[in-house]
């Protein structure tokens, strides 16, 4: 490459112009412009583009490809075959982008557009990136939501030109990449599994009055890890599901993808929609595929599969053999995922929760980030995985806590065991690239130090149960670790040195004493390096030159350097029959020899048949893998459930949480419960001791079969007696706070966490609702009231008497009665007819009168006190109404002018005198003095009292705080102390 060039591309990392590659085959006769460094701007190559569409002509049709010279034939031939794919094109060290593909890129990239050639009397538009930064900016393009069909050439330039000279190196797309289908480190999040979902709409059976709206089947597969999941659930539950498996991409039909909501559910998940063809989704295609990958004769032992899920397996099947171009992942047997298995929690409920994403859609402040103590990527994978689909099965929950508890009890083996866990490589990911080809002598070392890691867990967990009795899901992971047997693992470890290169490539990963027939050669390679140092000392005592070298350098391989001055007797006789001249540079003259020439021969030959031994031994290595490709998925998922498991150990002891007793009651009985995002927020802030406190949902007049835990937990309730709890509290004082925090550690519980209260039992629950924050969704068309509605609606449809409902403020956005009314009628409906277990907060007062008419509605209130005009909250849930709601001194906190302040006090006062009085509507607010508002407002008189300090002092119960509450409550103290001054 000429020196500019490769500077100007050095610089830029992408491509300016157009590369002088060993290829000439490209777009050679059009290169009007060659190895001039950029000389077109980004308008006009962008306006080339536009001229390439003024003139009309579509690009690849069969009449312009015939037109084309061969290697534009080529290129058109390969883009008619992927028109919805961004063609990523090899020519030597490059991926160029032609036409709109070009345009496209360089805007997604910021990388200069520039031209090659002509195509029709028009500039071809062109942009490229360097091969060896491929992955950052496929992973950019992947990211925006484009397609990228990767060409590779397919033989070395020097095959084709023995073909004659203007022959065209063939090359062919290798593979598609989608957001759904990526294996590389780079482009993945090693904490983020990335599903591809085949989604599949049965047609409905045509069922008289059934007005059934169907059901949908979907097929997960995480081709980074060959993880795969199926499952069949109702069409309501659709969004949920899509939510709960967050795919990076949904593959689906035409017709599947004309229905707005569905499309908008995907989408707003962030995931791509791919059209597929309608024939992908063939149950008998899919069952024989389902076969051939899994390699059975019949699927029995994986459970039986409804047709429907049986087309959604064939269509993701299917696809991945399309994108791949028939590559084979490594499938893991499918998981099933039907909706009687898992907690169901609606996609509204999982956004308000904040359970994987904040708000803001960050991890950062969700409950994952809070609860994470996993130290490796496949640990955290799973521990999403359990927080995203909570258990309904007693038994399985409560053997995931035993395993917890009983690494909680075993401090040393759990340091131990994350320990050696820290060093574990990824070897699902690792063992998937292996299987696509793309695997790396890293990826071999990575499956390498994964054995190691998991026999190393296996001897930990067996040495330890041989004192005390192992749970039964830490024995399943201790036996799992061994399912690939140790030959493999010492075959890596002879074959491969220990910190092995990125590529395979240039070799150097193949340790000494593995073959002997490479050390030969190595050796060889080796010894030429000594006869060339001895060459050197006897050319200068031949020539006299003290100064003379022997050098190397790419292009002209070995070469004998003198200086200027010292050439000449080089150039002479008797020397110059020996010494071959062959370049003279500013400072320096270059020669060789017949006997340098010869070692260099031998020298090259050596190295070349050392690669392609490595080469060789690569491949055995990665079909052993591919051999053990069952026993080490199950391994790496063994080693995630382990790391998992100890980093909810960890987390429990870290962060104070007890082991929830979970059953089949319907009891939920929470003491001293604390929010666990929001108490390690306050903690990190120092702004405070978090407050804990208890919910009490006792299911009274029960229905449920299993009386007798019922009868086992009534001495656990309080005063605060029902399945509903009404919460009334001044605005900020914990209302939301406390509907959440009961609502994360019932999906604590069930994934099988231990929970942040001083104790909690859970009749394990169906589903989980929570409303709570209003927001709009305008880009359906719908305003906040509108969602709302449509969520409550949502929600009194699904729940039953086994399911938590979590609603704030339901009506609020409409007129007052309106909204009362909604609310009133609401409660009524949970309470009698759905008899769930709710939790319901409101700022309509009226609404405490139910407590006195439905025997499961209680009243509860966050207390405060009030000081100097001032409130202070105590974030404590009590029996009992609020009196009032504080509205105007949260106003007044969160800054209002003092005249707004002053002003609303004044239109209150007179509502509540004309409320008091019940005159007309508007009659009180007619005496108000006009113009007051713009009045500053004189600060009301200090009356004495207690101060907030001395109030937060009165409400401290010394007996009832741990070390840590206590360490908080003087931070608080002081900050009370601090505001003060
Ligand atoms: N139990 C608690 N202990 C300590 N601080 C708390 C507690 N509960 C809530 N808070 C703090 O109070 C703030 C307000 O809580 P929250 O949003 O739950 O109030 P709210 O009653 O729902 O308010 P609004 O009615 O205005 O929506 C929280 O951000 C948190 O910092």
């Amino acid at each position: 490459m000429a020196g500019k060039e490769a500077q100007a591309k050095q610089r830029t990392g992408a491509y300016l112009a157009a590369p002088a590659t060993d290829d000439n085959s490209g777009f050679a006769e059009d290169q009007a412009g060659i190895g001039t460094v950029a000389e077109a701007a980004t308008g006009d190559a962008a306006s080339a583009v536009t001229h390439i569409a003024a003139t009309g002509q579509p690009l690849t049709t069969p009449s312009a490809i015939a037109d084309a010279s061969p290697s534009m034939a080529q290129f058109l031939e390969i883009k008619a075959a992927h028109p919805d794919c961004l063609l990523w094109y090899r020519m030597g060290d490059f991926y160029e982008l032609f036409f709109e593909d070009a345009a496209i890129a360089a805007a997604c990239l910021g990388i200069v557009l520039t031209k090659r050639g002509k195509h029709a009397g028009q500039d071809i538009p062109m942009c490229g990136v360097p091969v060896h930064r491929a992955d950052e900016y496929l992973q950019r393009l992947i990211r925006a939501g484009h397609r990228v069909a990767v060409a590779e050439q397919l033989e070395d330039p020097a095959e084709a030109r023995k073909r004659g000279s203007k022959s065209v190196v063939r090359r062919d797309v290798v593979r598609l990449v989608t957001p759904g289908t990526i294996t590389e480190e780079a482009l993945l999040d090693a904490k983020v599994r990335n599903y591809l979902t085949a989604l599949f709409r049965p047609p409905v059976q045509a069922v008289a009055g059934s007005g059934s709206a169907g059901s949908f089947a979907l097929a997960s597969v995480d081709i980074s890890t060959g993880e795969m999941e199926v499952g069949e659930i109702a069409a309501a539950d659709l969004p949920g599901e899509l939510a709960r498996l967050a795919p990076g991409e949904v593959i689906t039909s035409d017709g599947v993808l004309a229905d707005a909501d569905v499309r908008g559910w995907i989408v707003r998940l962030g995931a791509a929609a791919t059209p597929v063809p309608n024939a992908y989704f063939d149950s008998l295609g899919g069952e024989a595929s389902l076969k051939k990958h899994l390699k059975v004769a019949e699927l029995g032992g994986f459970g039986s599969f409804t047709r429907a899920e049986l087309a959604a397996l064939g269509a993701i099947l299917k696809y991945i053999e399309l994108t791949q171009m028939g590559q084979q992942p490594a499938l893991r047997p499918p998981k099933r995922s039907g909706s009687d298995a898992i907690l169901l929690i609606d996609a509204a409920s999982r956004a308000s929760l904040e359970l994987v994403r904040s708000a803001s859609g960050d991890r950062q402040g969700s409950l994952l980030s809070a609860i994470d103590r996993t130290v490796t990527g496949s640990g955290a994978r799973e521990l999403a995985a359990r927080l995203a689909s909570p258990l309904r099965d007693v038994a399985r929950i409560n053997a995931r806590l035993d395993a917890v508890g009983y690494l909680i009890g075993q401090e040393n083996l759990r340091a131990d065991l994350r320990a050696a866990l820290n060093a574990a490589p990824d070897i699902a990911r690792a063992t998937s690239r292996l299987s696509f080809g793309r695997g790396s002598p890293r990826d071999l070392a990575a499956v390498r130090d994964g054995l190691a890691c998991a026999a190393r867990c296996a001897d930990l967990l067996e040495n330890e149960a041989s004192g005390i009795g192992l749970p039964e899901e830490l024995q399943r992971i201790a036996s799992e670790q061994r399912a690939v047997t140790p030959d493999l693992s010492a075959m890596l470890t002879d074959a491969l040195v220990e910190d092995p290169p990125h590529l395979k490539r240039d070799g150097g990963f193949v340790r000494p004493g593995y073959r002997a027939e490479l050390d030969d050669v190595r050796r060889l390679k080796e010894d030429g390096r000594g006869v060339i140092a001895g060459l050197e000392a006897k050319y200068v005592e031949q020539t006299g030159v003290k100064s003379l070298k022997v050098r190397h350098n790419n292009i002209l391989g070995y070469f004998i350097e003198v200086t200027q001055g010292n050439a000449k007797p080089l150039l002479e006789e008797p020397l110059v029959s020996e010494f071959r001249h062959r370049q003279t540079m500013a400072s320096a003259v270059r020669f060789t020899t017949v006997e340098l020439s010869e070692i260099e021969g031998r020298i090259a030959s050596a190295s070349e048949r050392a690669l392609s031994l490595e080469q060789e031994i690569f491949a055995d290595l990665a079909r052993a893998i591919e051999a053990s490709v069952d026993g080490l998925g199950r391994i790496a998922a063994a080693l995630a459930e382990l790391d998992a498991t100890a980093a909810l150990a960890e987390l429990a002891r870290e962060e104070d949480y007890v082991r929830p007793v979970v059953d089949n009651s319907r009891v939920f009985d929470i003491r001293g419960g604390r929010h666990p995002v929001v108490e390690q927020a306050l903690r990190a802030a120092k702004a405070g001791a978090f407050i804990e406190n208890d919910c009490v949902l006792s299911a009274s007049g029960s229905i449920s079969e299993d009386d007798t835990t019922q009868i086992a937990h009534a001495s656990a309730t309080t005063e605060h007696d029902g399945n509903i709890w009404l919460v009334t509290g001044p605005n900020m004082a914990g209302k939301s706070t406390f509907l959440r925090q009961n609502a994360l550690i019932a999906v604590l519980a069930q994934m099988g966490a231990y929970v942040p209260a001083r104790s909690a039992t859970i009749g394990a629950l169906d589903r989980l609702f929570s409303r709570v924050g209003a927001s709009d969704d305008l880009a359906r068309g719908r305003s906040t009231f509108m969602v709302e509605m449509v969520e409550t609606a949502a929600i009194l449809n699904q729940a039953s008497d086994r399911s938590l409902v979590i609603l704030d403020e339901i009506g609020r956005g409409t007129a007052t009665f309106d909204g009362l009314s909604i609310a009133w009628a609401t409660v009524e409906y949970l309470h009698d007819v759905l008899r769930a277990r709710a939790l319901f907060a409101t700022h309509y007062h009226e609404l405490t009168d139910l407590a006195r008419r439905l025997a499961g509605v209680v009243n509860v209130t966050i207390d405060v006190r009030e000081w100097q005009d001032d409130i202070v909250f105590l974030h404590k849930v009590k029996s009992g109404a609020a009196d009032r709601s504080y509205g105007i001194q949260v106003a007044k906190l969160a800054g209002l002018p003092a005249g707004v302040v002053g002003r609303a006090r004044e239109v209150l006062a007179l509502l509540e005198k004309s409320e008091r009085g019940k005159s007309s509507r508007n009659g009180g607010l007619d005496d108000l003095p006009l113009f007051a508002a713009s009045q500053p407002a004189t600060p009301p008189p200090q009356p004495a009292g207690p101060t907030a300090l001395e109030l937060a002092l009165d409400v401290m119960q010394p007996d009832e705080l741990t070390p840590r509450a206590a360490l908080d409550a003087i931070y608080r103290l002081k900050m009370l102390r601090a505001e003060r001054s």
